[in-house]
């Protein structure tokens, strides 16, 4: 399977200041590098601060890199801007851990899912009502929900709207950024099926970030452990999951109170 994308030595730092010697910069990436194959599900897990959302901001280009490389799709995107970029952001999208602030209170759920579309210039009107139904559908909702506010909603409902939003531009590359971690447990089992449905529906890939190696273990094909800024360990998930290579792995393994925990 070919790479869609491959990240080189990527780096990224915060604070530290030219005039002010003394202030150290903190390294939040450390020249870290892998690839992800098409149609892949590729997770990064970790413990709060080793990197993970920086490496997503970085490559969604919401955060500029101070140094290395993100290939998509073969093309160097690390320095784009203006047209080059936003056309980009049609291809590569985000969805967040919090449906509360994500999703805009003062708007219907119709309007949310139009929006992208009309951002993006795409389709004609009939197309993107066609394509707002054909989604809804997917996700299980009725036409009433166009009309629903995002305060009206459960929860796990929020959050598949808010998936629903980022794919309705037919991006081909998803950053999941602990897409599940503010849900109740009994919920988070319901949304990564959904998302995983949505995967094989529409040819996703996924870049799937989470600090939960139960999630990370039930979603991904592979999986970089990070720490520190740095990748300790890429391995096929069920490998890593039942044998893993690294000290550090081995400690957050043990640490996750029940393997398994998640069924579809
Ligand atoms: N905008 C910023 N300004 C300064 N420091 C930052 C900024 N963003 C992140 N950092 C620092 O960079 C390091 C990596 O943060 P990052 O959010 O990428 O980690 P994470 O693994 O995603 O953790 P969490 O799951 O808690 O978000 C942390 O030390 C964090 O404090």
């Amino acid at each position: 399977m070919e790479n869609i994308l491959e990240i080189r030595n990527l780096k990224k730092s915060f604070g530290g200041s030219k005039l002010f010697k003394s202030r150290n910069p903190k390294v939040a990436v450390d020249n870290i590098s892998f690839e992800i194959k098409r149609g892949e599900v590729f997770g990064l897990v970790g413990e709060s601060g080793c990197g993970k959302s920086t490496t997503g901001n970085l490559i969604s280009r919401l955060l500029t890199i101070d140094s290395g490389e993100i290939i998509y799709r073969g093309k160097n995107i690390s320095s784009l801007k203006g047209r080059g970029l936003k056309s980009m952001r049609k291809n590569i999208q985000m969805i967040f851990q919090d449906p509360y602030h994500s999703l805009n209170p003062k708007k219907t759920l119709g309007w949310i899912l139009m929006e992208p579309m009309i951002i993006h210039n795409l389709y004609t009107r009939e197309e993107r009502n066609r394509k707002i139904l054909e989604m809804l559908e997917i996700a299980g909702f009725d036409e009433t929900f166009l009309k629903k506010y995002p305060h009206e909603l459960s929860g796990g409902q929020r959050q598949r709207i808010a998936i629903l939003a980022a794919l309705m531009c037919e991006p081909d590359f998803v950053i999941a950024d602990e897409s599940v971690s503010a849900l109740d447990v009994s919920v988070q089992a319901q949304i990564l099926n959904f998302m995983k449905k949505l995967q094989r529906k529409m040819g996703l890939t996924y870049l799937f970030i989470s600090h939960d190696l139960n999630v990370v273990y039930y979603m991904c094909d592979r999986i970089a452990v990070m720490k520190d800024g740095k990748i300790v360990e890429i391995d096929e998930a069920e490998r890593l999951y039942t044998n893993p290579k690294h000290p550090y792995t081995r400690a957050l393994l043990e640490a996750v109170p029940g393997r398994n925990q998640i069924e579809d």
